[in-house]
Order: C-alpha cells, then sequence, then structure tokens
C-alpha cells in the first residue's frame, strides 16, 4: 500500500487493538479477473473513512468482503476483531449496513419495520451498553417523523434512501458501511446527511463510505482511501491528498475593474504584498488550493494511463 508520506506511521503493538477494521494484502478473483490485487487498510473506532475510486474499480466488492457477505480469494481481514467470513448473528448484529439499494418491504409502514427490526438487535444488546435506537428519535434524527406511519413504497427517492440509512443504523452499530448513500438526495437532504454522519461519528461508530461525490468525500471524510487497479493507490486525510498534487495556491483579485490571476507557492506572502502596494484598490480578492476532485482526477487518470511508478514517485508517496 501506498500511504501519504506525511501520514505515515509506525505501526506498534499496542495500533493493533485499535482498530475496527484491518485489511492485509487482500485479494479478490471472479474467473480469471483479479479485482483486487493485494488491498491494505486499516480504520480506527469513530473514523469516517471514504473509499472512493471509478467504476469498476472493486469497492463494493471490498465492503462486500468485510460485511461477511463475499468469500475473499487471499489476505488477512479482521473487523470488529474476527474474520467476517466465519462470523455469525452476535457479530453482525454489531455492524449496520446501507446496500446501493433495498426494494423490499413496501407495504410495512416505516415506524412497524424499524420496531421490528430494533427487536432483533435487543437479543444481542446484553454484549455491550449499546441498545437499539428509540424510533421515535431515529426518525427525527433521519429527517423522516412526518413519514412514520407512511407505507415504505409511497417514500420519494430521497426519502426512501434516508429510510434505508435509518435501518442501517436502527442497532447503534459499531461500524457502519453506506455503498454510495445521498445518490439521489436534493442538496438539503444531502446536507442534511451529512450532519447525520459527523452525529453518527461523534458517537464512536466507524463509518466506510463509498462515493462518487468529491464534494462529499472531503466534508465527510477523516481519511480517504483512493482504489484503482486493485490497490489502494492514496490514503490520507482530503487536505493532505490535495496539497500533495499541488503545493500552490491560485490567488484572484479585482484591482480598478480589472480582474487578476496569480499562482504562488506562498499564497499568505502575496497577498500581505499585494495589499502593502494597492490597499483599499484590491477588490473580489479570492485563494483557492487544488481541490480533491483535482487531485483525484491526476491520480486516476496518471494510474489508468498506467504509469504507476510515476505517479508513486510525483506524489512523494512511500510504500509501508
Ligand atoms: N459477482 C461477480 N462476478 C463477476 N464479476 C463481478 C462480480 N461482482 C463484481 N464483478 C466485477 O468486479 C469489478 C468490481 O466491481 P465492484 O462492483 O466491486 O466495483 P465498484 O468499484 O463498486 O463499482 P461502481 O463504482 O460502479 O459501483 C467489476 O468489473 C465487476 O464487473
Amino acid at each position: 500500500m501506498f500511504l501519504l508520506s506525511e501520514e505515515a506511521t509506525e505501526v506498534t503493538a499496542a495500533d493493533d487493538f485499535d482498530r475496527t477494521i484491518d485489511v492485509r494484502d487482500l485479494r479478490m478473483r471472479y474467473g480469471k479477473t483479479d479485482v483486487l490485487t493485494g488491498v491494505t487498510f486499516s480504520a480506527r473506532p469513530g473514523e469516517v473513512i471514504v473509499l472512493l475510486g471509478p467504476n469498476g474499480a472493486g469497492k463494493t466488492t471490498t465492503i462486500e468482503i468485510l460485511e461477511g457477505f463475499r468469500m475473499r480469494s487471499a489476505g488477512e481481514v479482521t473487523v470488529l476483531g474476527a474474520d467476517p467470513a466465519h462470523e455469525g448473528e452476535r457479530w453482525r448484529a454489531r455492524i449496520g449496513i446501507v446496500l446501493q439499494s433495498w426494494r423490499d418491504h413496501s407495504r410495512w409502514r416505516v415506524s412497524e419495520l424499524l420496531e421490528h427490526l430494533g427487536m432483533y438487535y435487543r437479543a444481542f444488546a446484553a454484549d455491550s451498553d449499546r441498545r437499539p435506537w428509540n424510533v421515535g428519535d431515529l426518525l427525527d434524527a433521519v429527517g423522516l417523523s412526518s413519514q412514520a406511519n407512511a407505507k415504505i413504497g409511497s417514500l420519494s427517492g430521497g426519502q426512501r434512501r434516508r429510510f434505508d440509512v435509518a435501518i442501517g443504523i436502527v442497532g447503534h452499530p459499531e461500524l457502519l458501511f453506506l455503498d454510495e448513500p445521498t445518490a439521489g438526495f436534493d442538496p438539503e437532504a444531502r446536507r442534511e446527511f451529512h450532519d447525520l454522519v459527523h452525529e453518527i461519528a461523534d458517537d464512536d461508530t466507524t463509518i466506510l463510505l463509498t462515493t462518487h461525490d468529491l464534494d462529499e468525500a472531503e466534508k465527510l471524510a477523516d481519511r480517504i482511501l483512493i482504489l484503482a487497479g486493485g490497490t489502494i493507490i492514496a490514503d490520507g486525510s482530503p487536505d493532505a491528498l490535495s496539497r500533495q498534487v499541488s503545493s500552490q495556491a491560485e490567488v484572484r483579485w479585482s484591482l480598478d475593474g480589472t480582474r487578476y490571476v496569480h499562482s504562488s507557492d506562498n499564497a499568505t506572502a502575496f497577498v500581505r504584498d499585494l495589499f502593502r502596494q494597492h490597499d483599499e484598490r484590491i477588490t473580489d480578492l479570492e485563494v483557492r488550493r487544488a481541490s480533491l476532485e483535482d487531485t483525484y482526477m491526476a491520480m486516476v487518470r496518471q494510474f489508468e494511463a498506467g504509469r504507476r511508478d510515476a505517479a508513486v514517485r510525483e506524489f512523494e508517496v512511500v510504500t509501508r
């Protein structure tokens, strides 16, 4: 695996006890096609990890292996201290899953199904201090209080997605998997959902999420993993990833009605100088760093072009 150099940390024995997910050299082959060729990463309690990658990179495959729904071809996988390939109900009750689409139970009412699913978790509640959510509080948290008595089949696409999230978290999971959770959300629902993800993570729940929305990834992720060519090609905070692509910032301003642009390695000093020279004549000042989208596109394009070695050099990553 490649880690952004500034984030590379020594693995110690103590770390091993503090990992919700630990994946080493995970491999998956479908027929004669190798989809995962050596995926290595870990997650700590309460971390929000966003898994990015082009269509077909193997994100869903990785998540399904971690959930215990798919048998891997090779590698070591530990989730909540156990191998998902051999675990049962008791272990499963500690994880929450929001799949890309659930289309069953359409005749049930919203609160009825959540009450019903909550009962399943009650049987395992003695194992920890976590209890199923109170259904009223849960509907409030996902913004579906007004739909409590609605039939599930009557929910709009965005409401249905929020309901999927409610199903995923009803058991107060220690680890939550969200596969493209906000596909089809309007901007307000998306923002509310982001707040909800932060609240869930604040409760020490580890979250592993896939999305194609880089803005969402930037807002939610403590750490971003980029999966391409069967391996993790980058692992770091959104900020660290952006800075790896370019240390330069773009400064834009207007002076006496004319617009100017300048790229600088030291935007603060440049702006200070600008004001020293022109003071109040400067208007509409903007300073913009490389976005996560710039970084992602640059890394994946380079990787897909088969220039892995060049990518490793250019992005100054180190091998662990
Ligand atoms: N059951 C299967 N049998 C054979 N090939 C499969 C199977 N499931 C997935 N694949 C293939 O494995 C590759 C990875 O698929 P996967 O769904 O994991 O990718 P993904 O990164 O989640 O893609 P997307 O962003 O489009 O959801 C794809 O080429 C897919 O066609």
